[in-house]
């Protein structure tokens, strides 16, 4: 049964069988961590929605908020309407509640991949079943929610990264996420190789990265804060238009600078606990690196974003970021 799907696939057990009826449509397993879920009738406004959760295993909010849809889906409550491909990204992570095994899964979605390894292998599964997913509904709308939370506090507890692909980020999809209870956003200026850029740049895919609060074990996560998210969530699920607000409470942002960690010497010059978007004042010294010698900020204040210090070699360390103009209507 699908209500068994998540707790199954957390224990690493085959669904009995795979496939079965919903009371508005039919679901199907196409691998571990994977389900898709098909309306009897699609909705006017219903989309080929991917939503994804633990594509970092210790990432457990998103997990309880797809559980949350996939019950009301499962118990009538909610009505489908679109199909759903719903993903748990890194099983091996998620079952030993850490960020990754050997690698950043979020690193690896690229079609010309040829690293090794059971991350590059899952990021191969996960491209194959959207590939497949977006295929098998060609005339419909394409949207993909990548569902994260962030190691640090952040000054905006629940932010969006907009991946850098040609595809144009409709309007809406402002209003929605700001009537979804989401602060601040962050426009990326290169190439991430991440799993929202994957389907923005190679489906034209209306596709984000949510960071939904503060990374937590299962049962601590703060759930209430996230209820407009997931009427957001389910909206979609039922293909109907979803609640919109206006952009007045919400922060734009434009990536600058990405801080690469290319030596085993670089080190961040900002403190360990520092939230997400914390401003740092010309002439601030942010990075130090025996190869890239010292980033100092110039003449804009830049902000902080996912600084770590101990990411792998050649990883991303951080995001800095400037203030950006609302994007138009
Ligand atoms: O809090 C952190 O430092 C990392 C949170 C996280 O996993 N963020 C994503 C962002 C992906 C993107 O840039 O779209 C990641 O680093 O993979
Ligand atoms: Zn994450």
């Amino acid at each position: 049964m699908l209500s068994e799907w998540l707790d199954a696939t957390l224990e690493g057990r085959e669904p009995t069988s795979l496939q079965g009826e919903l009371p508005s449509g039919r679901y199907r397993f196409y691998g571990p961590g994977i389900v898709e879920l098909l309306p009897d009738t699609i909705g006017p406004q219903g989309r080929a929605c991917v939503f994804s959760a633990a594509i970092h295993g210790n990432e457990t909010a998103p997990v309880e908020l797809v559980g949350e849809l996939l019950a009301g889906v499962e118990a009538g409550t909610l009505r489908l309407g679109a199909p759903l491909l719903v993903i748990l990204g890194n099983l091996p992570a998620l079952r030993q509640s850490c960020r990754f095994i050997s690698t950043n899964l979020n690193r690896l979605f690229r079609r010309e991949l040829d690293a090794t390894g059971e991350e590059a292998d899952r990021a191969r599964e996960l491209m194959a079943a959207v590939d497949a997913f977006y295929a098998r509904h060609a005339s419909l709308g394409r949207l993909h929610y990548d569902l994260h939370t962030a190691i640090r506090d952040s000054r905006y507890p629940r932010f969006v990264v907009e991946p850098y692909a040609e595809t144009a980020i409709a309007h809406e999809q402002w209003r929605w996420l700001a009537a979804a209870g989401i602060q601040a956003a962050l426009h990326q200026h290169q190439h991430s190789w991440t799993f929202s850029h994957y389907t923005k740049h190679y489906h034209a895919a209306q596709s984000f990265t949510l960071e939904l609060g503060k990374v937590a074990p299962f049962g601590a996560n703060d759930l209430a804060a996230l209820q407009p998210m997931l009427a957001l969530l389910q909206a979609l699920a039922e293909g109907r238009e979803p609640t919109s607000a206006p952009l007045s409470e919400m922060q734009f942002f434009r990536v600058e600078y990405e801080l690469m960690r290319s030596s085993e010497a670089f080190t961040l010059c900002i403190a360990d606990d520092t939230p997400n978007f914390t401003e740092f004042p010309p002439g601030a010294c942010l990075a130090r690196d025996a190869v890239q010698g010292d980033f100092i900020v110039g003449e804009t204040p830049l902000r902080v974003v996912f600084p770590n210090p101990k990411v792998e070699l050649g990883a991303r360390a951080a995001l800095l970021v400037a203030p950006s103009s609302v994007p138009d209507n």
